[in-house]
């Protein structure tokens, strides 16, 4: 038998609703053999952030080498990285080992408000890692920092999408969490296509780490030998009941239910 096996290069949240914790939660629900690479330990819950504190590089290199030299992933995502060095050591692993399906998260700020990338890394991102990208993932608020614009409408989202391309990644999808429509969008753009996956939007405050695991559905689904249309399809029917069936733990921006996907469809 084949395992799929799906990587992450992520921070880690001690709260289990985003970064490290949602990848791998989210891998497991799918079917594929998680593995992880961890960038910075946050003290995190879902009242905010609390302290972060950055892995080493030499760690992270060490981390990569290990699942380099014997468990290859068949697709891996990147989400907190925190700085420019990081995300060049992470580009070059990533070329060295030549390892498909790259879906970059590129995680700036958390829903509470802390930064969690430095501000000369986003440079790094356009020119080290969407140049290994298979598909990047950016929030409104990430694809304004990425494409140098403001993003009022989906016009603009579509000249964004194709900004962000034009660094050298296959797939954009400017994801619709921070919008303000009725529903919740993600516009999808692949080789001069745009194409809408849209989905209901509930109103909740249980939203952290939507974007952690729409990434790690993606990733997983890829792992397991799915097309990037499916793929995105999965992981946005997977996002959509982890909102929808919310947990309801902590006293600020709760997770999201890893497991309602399995007890729909599994
Ligand atoms: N209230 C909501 N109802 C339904 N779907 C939502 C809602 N909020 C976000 N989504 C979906 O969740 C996915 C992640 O989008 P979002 O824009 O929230 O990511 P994000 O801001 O990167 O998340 P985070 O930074 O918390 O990890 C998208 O598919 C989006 O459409
Ligand atoms: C570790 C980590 N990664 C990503 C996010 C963004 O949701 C977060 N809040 N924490």
């Amino acid at each position: 038998m084949s395992v799929a096996k799906a990587l992450t290069i992520a921070g880690s949240d001690s709260g289990g609703g985003a970064g490290i914790q949602a990848d791998l939660k989210t891998f497991q629900e799918l079917g594929a053999y998680g593995m992880s690479v961890i960038t910075a330990i946050t003290a995190q819950n879902t009242t905010g952030v609390h302290g972060v504190y950055p892995v080493q590089k030499q760690g992270i290199k060490d981390q990569l080498d290990a699942i380099g030299k014997d468990l290859p992933p068949q697709a891996l995502k990147t989400g907190m990285l925190g700085s420019a060095e990081v995300i060049e050591t992470i580009a070059e692993k990533i070329a060295h080992y030549q390892w498909p399906h790259v879906v970059v998260d590129p995680v700036m700020v958390a829903k509470g408000g802390a930064k969690l990338l430095q501000a000369d890394a986003v440079q790094a991102i356009m020119d080290h890692l969407l140049p290994v990208a298979t598909v990047v993932t950016p929030n409104i608020p990430e694809a304004e920092v990425l494409a140098n614009m403001s993003i009022t409408s989906l016009e603009d989202r579509k000249r964004a999408a194709e900004q962000i391309a034009s660094y050298g990644v296959e797939v954009v999808i400017i994801k619709g969490g921070h919008d303000d429509s009725a529903t919740a969008i993600d516009l999808i753009y692949t080789n001069g296509q745009f194409e809408q996956l849209e989905g209901k939007r509930y109103s909740t405050n249980n939203t952290h780490g939507t974007g952690c695991t729409f990434s790690a559905a993606i990733t997983a689904q890829l792992a397991k030998g799915s097309s990037i249309t499916e793929a995105v399809k999965v992981a946005k029917q997977f996002i959509e009941l982890a909102i929808k069936e919310d947990l309801h733990i902590g006293s600020g921006h709760g997770p999201t239910n890893h497991w309602a996907y399995r007890k729909a469809y599994v």
